[in-house]
């Protein structure tokens, strides 16, 4: 599954072990699948994950700033815009149905993990360069992604979070994997040769990609927890 999404996003997943099990298998993922989550956890989660987008959005725009080719920046771009046109949307729709208005999901205030897990992806890219930012923003669109595509294919027929899990299956979601996935494995292969994992920058990615994936964790932990 994960081959579509490129070979270095394969290679970190391998490299981050329990941790990306930890993540992608988490209770509350387990809660989507079967139906069983809380509807309050799954609602306090959203509005926290719309909260998330936004910041995640300003990330992936740094990613146009910090591009060495076109190419790149017309990925970073094209990922800025289906998090705020369309990803956001299932957001919007569904709090819509609960009476939180779309005002107030952008006011809302941040839980410590999501401010924590933002601002790490923010400053990687800061402080790094294009690869810090994106082994910090990979496990993000990679892990929905596979999440999604799993979910789909084993569901409760009864689950009430069909809608969420039709989002992350859906062509228009995994198409931005695949499209992050190839200019990942370009931006690599340009920066780091044909054997990244033999640079000496591979372990501080790997350690990038490693902690944003527990920030996720934590994320899960937060939306089951309701507040
Ligand atoms: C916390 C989190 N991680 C990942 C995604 C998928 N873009 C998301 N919506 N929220």
């Amino acid at each position: 599954m994960s081959a579509t999404y490129g070979t270095t996003f394969a290679s970190l997943r391998a490299g981050a072990g329990t941790v990306w099990t930890d993540y992608s298998e988490h209770t509350f993922v387990e809660g989507l699948r079967t139906g069983t989550l809380p509807r309050a956890s799954f609602v306090h989660y959203l509005i926290q994950d719309y909260v998330f987008l936004v910041h995640f959005s300003r990330a992936w725009s740094l990613g146009v700033v910090k591009s060495e080719t076109l190419e790149e920046m017309k990925v970073c771009a094209g990922t800025v815009d289906a998090l705020v046109n369309h990803e956001m949307a299932l957001h919007v729709k569904t709090c819509a149905a609960e009476g939180i208005t779309e005002d107030q999901l952008f006011g809302a205030t941040e839980a410590f993990e999501n401010l924590a897990y933002t601002r790490y992806v923010m400053d990687a890219g800061l402080q790094g360069d294009f690869l810090d930012l994106m082994a910090a923003l990979a496990p993000c669109v990679f892990g929905y992604g596979e999440i999604g595509t799993r979910l789909f294919r084993t569901m409760a027929t009864d689950t009430p979070y069909r809608d969420w899990i039709d989002t992350y299956a859906g062509a228009e979601y995994q198409e931005v994997c695949t499209t992050v996935g190839a200019m990942l494995d370009a931006a690599v292969t340009r920066r780091l040769g044909a054997a990244p994992q033999d640079s000496p920058r591979w372990d501080a990615l790997q350690k990038r990609f490693t902690t944003a994936t527990a920030l996720e964790v934590g994320f899960w932990d937060m939306g089951l927890r309701g507040t």
